[in-house]
């Protein structure tokens, strides 16, 4: 796929030929949406790695948005520092520098408490899938519904988001009894049996045969649809992009120069 079909939009091809005039009306349209429509809100983020003595800048100043009920694939070489935007509106690391709103919380200055509430408004499907060995899928999915207690009405809800991700036969298996593909299944019901606001999910298909990818996938465009919900994937799965309503690559740790916001 040619880079000005990757930043195509389903609904408005544009191409880097067009850049500057396209990028100034996307900062028109970004500032001149409702408050409410926007979930993430991202200005001039920069992020560092720091180690021994060592800072890898991996964010250069990256401005982002993301509207309600969006589903945005982010794609980008390795390195460009997708999992570490993902992992920074997730709330999962403490933004650095600039200007970082997710769910109308800014997270430059939010409190530990502030950032653990905003995210048991989202769901996450990581690249690994951290299952936990000891527990049955079913246990897995009702520990994101409730951690004190696994009661009968988080069972059904858990047996309810594993049946729609095609595992309502698997509710009792241990992880280690299923295949990779089972598991980042499971990981994926345990992201949307909260009914997020916002899923994050890093590579989401990448274990997954054709079959299971063209579930999720419309599984997730469902989720979005009915209940107004947004999504934002990392991924290098072109299976992936039919069901994007947008296409955003990175490059050195910003928007590849010409990508509306
Ligand atoms: N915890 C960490 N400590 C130090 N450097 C890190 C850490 N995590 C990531 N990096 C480095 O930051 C850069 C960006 O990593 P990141 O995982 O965000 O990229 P990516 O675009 O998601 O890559 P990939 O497509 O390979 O998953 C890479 O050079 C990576 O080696």
């Amino acid at each position: 796929m040619r880079t000005s079909e990757v930043l195509a939009s389903k609904d408005d091809a544009v191409t880097l030929d067009s850049t500057a005039e396209r990028t100034t009306e996307a900062n028109e349209d970004a500032g001149e949406r409702p408050a409410g429509s926007q979930v993430v809100r991202a200005r001039e983020i920069h992020y560092d790695y720091v180690s021994g003595g060592g800072s890898l800048p991996v964010l250069n100043g990256l401005s982002l948005d993301i509207a309600e009920s969006e589903i945005v694939m982010l794609t980008g070489p390795s390195g460009s520092g997708k999992t570490t935007l993902l992992t920074l509106i997730g709330a999962l690391r403490t933004i650095q520098r600039g200007s970082l709103e997710v769910l109308g919380k800014e997270l430059a200055c939010a409190s530990g408490a502030d950032r653990l509430t905003l995210r048991r408004e989202i769901g996450f499907v990581f690249q690994t899938h951290n299952l936990l060995d000891a527990l049955t899928a079913s246990q897995n999915v009702s520990l994101a519904l409730e951690l004190k207690s696994v009661c009968r009405e988080n069972r059904d809800k858990a047996a309810d988001a594993l049946t729609k991700v095609g595992l309502g036969h698997r509710l009792g298996h241990r992880p280690n009894a299923m295949s990779i593909g089972e598991c980042q299944r499971v990981s994926i019901a345990r992201a949307i049996v909260n009914r997020p606001r916002l899923l994050l999910a890093d590579e989401p298909t990448a274990a997954l045969d054709n079959k299971s990818t063209e579930r999720m996938l419309a599984m997730f465009r469902d989720l979005v649809d009915a209940e107004g919900c947004s999504m934002i994937a990392v991924t290098h799965d072109p299976r992936t992009m039919d069901v994007a309503d947008r296409i955003i690559a990175m490059d050195d740790g910003r928007l590849h120069p010409g990508t509306p916001l």
